[in-house]
């Protein structure tokens, strides 16, 4: 029987969160990492939780296919592996990447700095199909990069400061100004040879929210009235008008000094970045224009061509000597070149073999459902242990294994585990694949949310702790931490948590042994718009799931099993004993679908636990 019955999610506000607004409401893509051979299809996006009532609910979701994102595979360890009593030694080592010969081989200064997947993200920003959360640093880098599809409507900023709403509306939205067609021209103009757009044309409006806490982010979300999609594609706006980010570039080489057609030959030679910035139309005029405004303060300058360029009669600008580019670079350069990327250190190399074999226990986030899908991920040695002794972290997962769970975690829109594991492992609980899911795509958008099962609020919320470092540095998302109505949390620990984005979520259902209710926790995380849950661990949490009370709620399984023995001190991973009416014992529990996959020197087992048609609360797509 259940002590209490309702099931309700409280965020604190009432213990004086004041100046702290809910930085969540948002839309996270899992899944789109693509590898160069494509074996990975990107999946679906799920909506996290609602900041506020007017944004809007996507209908639908879509793939994303983050083409740019892993082109850059250069080798790099975890910097945190070191602390970790490792058993898996002896593995083989990771995968070493590749510099691409692609990159950065320029040994003149490209007229270039475009930031990461530019092209993908001016798509993603155009497209706004769901809420996106960015930091304000990555704001501030992409959005020069597409300003020319927006136009101000209005602005708004709460009282404290904290919080700055931005409304735009599509620039095809503005009606057309035509001039009167009987007025007459000023004298020495000419008649205006520019076609006037037709006006009014596109209703896609959004809202920019700027949130400056420990963490300052921004959120892009479609406002009510918009529509769901733009009525052209970003082309078009590109044809109509160059974004800052490139004139930017453009203005940056004028003060230079350098003549407009050496710039835009300059700007040419490289297509793809300048496609990448929205530059497919870039005309010399558009140089010309910033140069112009520049030669008014600057009238006695005279503009020369790039080293190594001439005018030549009937060819324009033209390159008359080498300068380097594209040449091979020097092995000075390309040390420099892998040192200065933009990834952080531990930055982990996109698995390179198949994980084929993990679709069918994978989230489809397609799916509408009550609860979220489940899966349980942890490594285990061969005597069921998942650690040497409580408290201690034990490394079991080889390198290939550390990838897998990595991907894994990409999938998911969640990763729970219980405060035992955050004492002992102090973990990150971030992705940090390269990749959209990962790092190098939009900061912590399409990070997994993780979940710390607290009751008694025994963590002690820290800035130094790693998920909030983590967090700071953009690198994942802070957590919300599941506490039971005892718990006391004081204020200035809430305000601490809510200012790196994360949350307490208070939840009033015990079962008979006044433990939570797993099935309120999944119904809380569900409201708040988690889709999918790796739940990791440690032993408590996991050994719980597997009794028969609840495995109704898991979908998946996938364990990696290590070549070791931890012995009998170790923290055990087992669900309770079970018994036949007779009282003959039974196996505890049995997965379907198995499969087994050797990934270097581990096993994965794949499993599926819920059975079909128990707890199928799918519900039906609405139309
Ligand atoms: N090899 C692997 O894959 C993993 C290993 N670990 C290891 O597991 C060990 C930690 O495991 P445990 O000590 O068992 O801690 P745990 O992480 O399972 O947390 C247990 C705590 O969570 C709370 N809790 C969990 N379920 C609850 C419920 N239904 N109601 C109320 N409270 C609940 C309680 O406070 C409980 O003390 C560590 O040594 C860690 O390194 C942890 C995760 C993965
Ligand atoms: N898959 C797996 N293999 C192991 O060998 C492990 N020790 C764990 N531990 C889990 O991973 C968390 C660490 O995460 P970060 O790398 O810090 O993000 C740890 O807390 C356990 O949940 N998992």
């Amino acid at each position: 029987m259940d002590h209490a019955s309702t099931a309700s999610v409280s965020s604190l506000e009432a213990c004086g969160n004041e100046g702290f607004s809910h930085n969540g409401g948002l839309m996270q893509v899992k899944g789109a990492l693509v590898t160069d051979d494509q074996t990975f299809q990107p999946q679906c996006g799920t909506q996290e939780h609602a900041m506020d009532q007017d944004l809007q609910q996507p209908e639908t979701t879509t793939p994303i296919n983050l083409s740019g994102a892993l082109d850059k595979q250069a080798s790099r360890g975890d910097e945190n592996d070191s602390t970790q009593h490792s058993v898996a030694a002896g593995l083989s080592p990771a995968h070493i990447g590749n510099v691409p010969a692609d990159q950065g081989l320029k040994a003149t200064p490209s007229l270039f700095n475009n930031p990461p997947n530019l092209a993908r993200i001016r798509k993603v920003l155009f497209e706004c199909k769901d809420p996106i959360e960015i930091s304000l640093e990555e704001f501030e880098t992409y959005w020069p990069f597409i300003d020319n599809v927006w136009v101000k409507q209005r602005s708004n900023a709460s009282k404290e400061g904290h919080c700055t709403t931005d409304y735009y509306m599509c620039r095809l939205r503005r009606p057309t100004h035509r001039t009167s067609e009987t007025r007459p021209l000023p004298e020495g103009k000419r008649p205006r040879k520019k076609r006037v757009r037709e006006g009014g044309i596109c209703n896609f409006q959004i809202k920019v929210v700027r949130f400056e806490g420990a963490y300052s982010t921004v959120t892009i979300a479609r406002t009510p009235g918009s529509c769901n999609v733009h009525s052209h594609d970003l082309d078009y706006i590109d044809r109509v008008k160059r974004n800052s980010g490139l004139m930017e570039y453009a203005r940056k080489e004028s003060i230079k000094g350098y003549l407009p057609s050496s710039i835009y030959t300059k700007f040419q030679e490289e297509p793809e970045k300048l496609g990448e910035a929205g530059g497919r139309f870039f005309t010399v005029t558009d140089v010309r224009n910033i140069s112009a405004k520049w030669r008014i303060q600057n009238p006695e300058v005279d503009l020369v061509a790039h080293e190594g360029y001439e005018y030549q009669k009937g060819h324009g600008i033209v390159k008359t000597k080498s300068t380097g580019v594209n040449e091979a670079p020097s092995p000075k350069q390309l040390a420099s070149l892998t040192s200065s990327s933009s990834l952080p250190s531990d930055t982990l190399s996109f698995p390179r073999f198949s994980l084929d074999f993990l679709h069918p226990y994978l989230p489809d986030h397609s799916e509408r459902r009550e609860f979220p899908h489940v899966t349980l991920s942890y490594a285990s040695s061969m005597d069921s242990k998942i650690s040497l002794q409580p408290g201690m972290q034990t490394v079991l997962s080889g390198p290939e294994a550390k990838l897998m769970t990595h991907y894994l975690r990409s999938r998911h829109d969640a990763i729970l585990v219980g405060v035992g594991t955050v004492l002992a492992d102090n973990p990150g609980l971030n992705c940090r694949l390269e990749g959209a899911g990962g790092f190098g795509g939009l900061g912590r958008m399409w990070q997994p949310r993780p979940v710390i099962i607290d009751p008694m609020g025994r963590w002690p919320v820290h800035p130094e702790c790693r998920m909030l470092r983590t967090a700071v540095e953009g690198k994942g998302k802070a957590p919300w931490v599941v506490v039971s109505p005892g718990a006391q949390i004081n204020p200035q620990t809430l305000m601490m948590l809510k200012g790196y984005g994360g949350d307490f979520l208070r939840i009033v259902e015990y079962n008979q042994h006044w433990r939570l209710r797993w099935e309120a926790v999944f119904r809380a995380l569900a409201s708040e718009g988690i889709k999918s849950v790796m739940i990791e661990g440690g032993g408590t949490v996991l050994s719980e799931l597997l009794n028969p009370e609840y495995t109704s709620f898991i979908d998946s399984i996938v364990v990696t099993v290590a070549p070791t023995y931890l012995g009998r001190g170790g923290v055990n991973v087992s669900p309770d004993s079970k018994q036949d009416p007779e009282g003959t014992p039974n196996a505890a529990l049995n997965p379907r679908d198995v499969k087994w996959m050797p990934l270097g020197q581990n096993v994965i087992m794949c499993g599926k636990i819920r059975s079909p048609g128990v707890r199928e609360e799918t519900i039906q797509p609405s139309h």
